[in-house]
């Protein structure tokens, strides 16, 4: 097996395992579209092949590789570097995905910090289980590490994969219905108006207002160009073609400015009437977007409107006069979070709190490992790294999710997936202590990690990717 060290432009090196080979390549899309972008034209297809989807069509190649391009997207392949037997799949298509991008997370309102976004991760399930995900994670990772990123993160498939590589579950979301037969009531009056839109324009005015929601909005990371064509109907990356059937509305402040839009369709289930599906829904303001939701319940023939990333904690549901008609669907996991950088990560967020507190955090990949003292008792906030963590038993027999233990002067230890967790508040410290995730020294320790890293608002991702 031969490596070469991670860089931020093409590079090639070879990797073998139980008796096959294979060489990865990462890469960029270049100027030209499809026809001057052959390797990425295979590996969007094998994307689709691993996401068990359509053969893209040559129109939705060229609006994805645009995408790719415009967002500087980095991609990874592996290739099978053995003979190909008659009508398998030829060589040129890989048989392992996946990509990553820059990106900001927003930690608290008005500040970001640089994220790494990784997706399309797909292993040809004739090549599965051979480590070909570890291993382009591990270089991916590794390289995010070295040009310093203190945070990557995912959205993912399944739950049970991720953990192993260091990404807790660090935002969520819920998919809700809105009953919609009567109109919406509301204890307090919305502010503002709505006004149906032009969706071209809507498409003009988005990035400016989510522009505004992510500043403000913990848990937000940036969206890629796509987001604009899906919200106006011109392309729905998705299903890889336009969407005449989106309509917008824009919410205007009471100064007349635009400060919020959604984007929706309609799905006729009864005759005339049906559901309401929001595609996206945008403000910077709880205000905008409640006004936006009463616009949606109070139109005509909408029986219920549906959406797929509400938060957690909805001010609309505690703003309805009858918040039984309000249902949670589904709660799902949006963002995985990984911290590559504890310092620059824990620096970087704000806290209500002034503690000092020592935390062992676990890594078994080692970018996070070690010793930290978190001190929010003066005037700034100093993370420190300051010693190693002695090693385990567990450490020793290489498991990827080692048992977490209390060293000597730590008061707190914790793997760095939990701290992916804690990091924005998704859930609170005890609340991993009592589900044996998290080792405190005592109490205290306890009362300390739980009042450090406790968050005014739950994270809020609406920004799948
Ligand atoms: C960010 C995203 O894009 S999410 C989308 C993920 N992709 C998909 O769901 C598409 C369908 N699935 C696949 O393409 C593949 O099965 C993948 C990508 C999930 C796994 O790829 P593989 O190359 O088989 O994984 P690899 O052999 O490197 O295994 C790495 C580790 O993950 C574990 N693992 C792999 N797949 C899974 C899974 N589905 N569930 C739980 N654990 C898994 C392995 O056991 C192994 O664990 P270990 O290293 O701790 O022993």
């Amino acid at each position: 097996m031969t490596t070469t060290p991670p860089t931020d432009r093409p590079s090639e090196t070879t990797y073998s395992a139980r008796g096959s080979n294979y060489v990865l390549r990462k890469f960029f899309v270049g100027e030209g579209g499809v026809d001057a972008n052959p390797e990425a034209e295979q590996w969007n297809r094998a994307v689709d092949h691993g996401f068990h989807g359509p053969e893209p069509t040559r129109e939705a190649t060229g609006h994805i590789l645009d995408s790719m391009r415009n967002s500087g997207v980095r991609l990874r392949a592996a290739y099978t570097a053995d003979p190909v037997p008659t009508a398998a799949l030829g060589a040129d298509r890989p048989v392992a995905t996946f990509c990553s991008w820059d990106s900001e997370l927003t930690v608290c309102p008005g500040v970001g910090i640089p994220a790494w976004l990784i997706s399309e991760v797909t292993v040809r399930p004739t090549h599965a289980r051979r480590g070909l995900l570890r291993r382009l994670m591990t270089d991916d990772l590794t390289e995010a590490h070295e040009r310093g990123f203190p945070v990557a993160a995912l959205t993912a498939s399944e739950a049970t994969i991720y953990g192993r590589f260091g990404f807790g579950a660090g935002t969520f979301n819920t998919e809700i219905t809105v009953d919609a037969h009567t109109r919406l009531q509301l204890k307090a009056p919305t502010v503002g108006t709505v006004e149906m839109a032009d969706n071209e324009a809507v498409a003009r005015l988005a990035p400016e207002i989510f522009a505004r929601f992510h500043e403000g909005t913990a848990g937000s990371v940036t969206r890629q160009d796509k987001w604009w064509g899906l919200v106006s109907g011109a392309w729905d990356w998705h299903a890889g073609k336009a969407d005449p059937e989106i309509r917008t509305a824009v919410h205007y402040d009471d100064a007349g400015r635009a400060d919020g839009y959604v984007s929706y369709k309609f799905l006729p289930t009864q005759g005339f009437e049906g559901a309401l599906k929001v595609v996206d829904l945008v403000s910077p303001s709880w205000q905008g977007r409640i006004a936006l939701w009463e616009y949606l319940c109070n139109l005509d023939l909408v029986t219920e409107v549906r959406y797929g990333s509400a938060p957690m904690e909805d001010p609309l549901m505690w703003g309805m006069v009858d918040m039984s008609k309000y249902t949670v669907r589904k709660r799902f996991e949006r963002v995985w979070l990984r911290v590559l950088d504890p310092v620059a990560a824990l620096s970087a967020r704000r806290y209500t709190s002034h503690r000092r507190i020592t935390v062992s955090i676990v890594d078994s990949m080692g970018f996070a490992d070690g010793l930290y003292e978190i001190d929010t008792t003066g005037a700034e906030t100093r993370v420190e790294r300051v010693g190693d963590r002695p090693r385990t038993q567990d450490d020793l027999a290489g498991k990827s999710m080692p048992a977490v233990e209390l060293p000597e002067g730590a008061d707190v230890a914790l793997n760095v997936d939990s701290l992916g967790s804690l990091y924005l508040g998704a859930v609170k410290a005890s609340t991993l202590y009592h589900g044996g995730l998290l080792k405190v020294r005592d109490e205290d320790a306890l009362r300390d990690i739980q009042a450090l890293m406790s968050t005014p608002t739950d994270p809020y991702c609406i920004s799948p990717f």
